[in-house]
């Protein structure tokens, strides 16, 4: 097994009991080997956060497996082996945008790298508003801040829950293109959950497509371009292909699923 790959096994979750119960994942299985990123497609409601949130630690599976290279996910969490961004970005509003992201060097008690701090804040063009406080930069900037946040402690781990979802097309596009770059350079093994096609397309290595609620993985799709990604891999006639064919799997799930949340 590869020393951070997420494995995670056959998981199982309902939510609630009797009548009202919601079964969110059933058999749910997905390995990511180390430095690979992953991207996840589905129907709304059909268990892509939970199957995330399993993964990170943040709620526990009724049955089966989550392991990161043989540590738990919560072990690993501590440590600051694995960091989760949302698309609710949950900045601490008192804390300038430098203190937001140091904010994870405290939680596992290290000292702050400001060199590092600073060339993230770099990458994310956030350099000259470190000082600023998160009520004073658009929805798009307070969003690098939580992607800066969730990379500061270089994790071998990163899971990120639609960090984007809330973004107008273009900034949406430009960030995702710093994300490719950032993690060129710190190759992380990543889980995103998106609803876009074309951004999963766009960074992962693989794609995966699940059913309806209960979540399986239904369909998956090697991407066949190497990282270093520009925006002119989005015409290539392969990219559109693999979009196409994507979205028809996608379109399908929800039929064959329902959209019922
Ligand atoms: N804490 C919770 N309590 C009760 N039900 C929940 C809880 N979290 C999720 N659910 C339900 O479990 C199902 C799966 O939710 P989940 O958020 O994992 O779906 P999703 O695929 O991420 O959806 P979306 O794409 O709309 O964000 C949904 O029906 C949701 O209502």
């Amino acid at each position: 097994m590869s020393t951070a790959g997420i494995h995670l096994d056959d998981i199982h979750k309902t939510y609630g009991s009797g009548p009202g119960a919601v079964h969110a994942l059933d058999g749910f299985t997905l390995h990511i080997d180390e430095g690979e990123f992953v991207a996840v497609l589905g129907p709304s409601g059909c268990g892509k956060s939970t199957a995330l949130r399993i993964g990170a630690g943040l709620e526990q599976a009724d049955a089966g497996e989550a392991s990161i290279g043989g540590t738990t996910p919560a072990e690993l969490g501590a440590t600051g082996g694995l960091a989760v961004a949302f698309q609710d970005n949950a900045l601490l509003p008192w804390l300038s945008v430098r203190k937001n992201v140091e904010l994870p060097f405290s939680l596992v008690g290290r000292s702050v790298d400001r060199d590092h701090v600073d060339d993230l804040l770099r990458l994310v063009g956030l350099d000259g508003f470190a000082n600023h406080r998160p009520a004073q930069l658009s929805g798009g900037m307070r969003q690098r801040v939580s992607i800066a946040r969730s990379l500061v402690l270089s994790p071998h781990v990163l899971l990120l829950d639609e960090p984007f979802g809330a973004l107008d097309a273009v900034t949406r596009h430009r960030l995702n293109v710093e994300l490719a770059r950032i993690l060129d350079a710190q190759r992380s093994t990543t889980l995103l959950v998106t609803h876009s096609v074309e951004e999963a397309l766009f960074l992962a290595d693989r794609v995966i497509v699940m059913s309806g609620r209960p979540g399986r993985v239904k369909r998956e799709v090697a991407v066949p371009f190497g990282r270093h990604r520009t925006k002119a891999v989005m015409a290539d006639p392969a990219f559109l292909a693999l979009a196409a064919e994507l979205t028809e799997a996608l379109d399908d799930a929800e039929v064959a699923g329902g959209t019922a949340a």
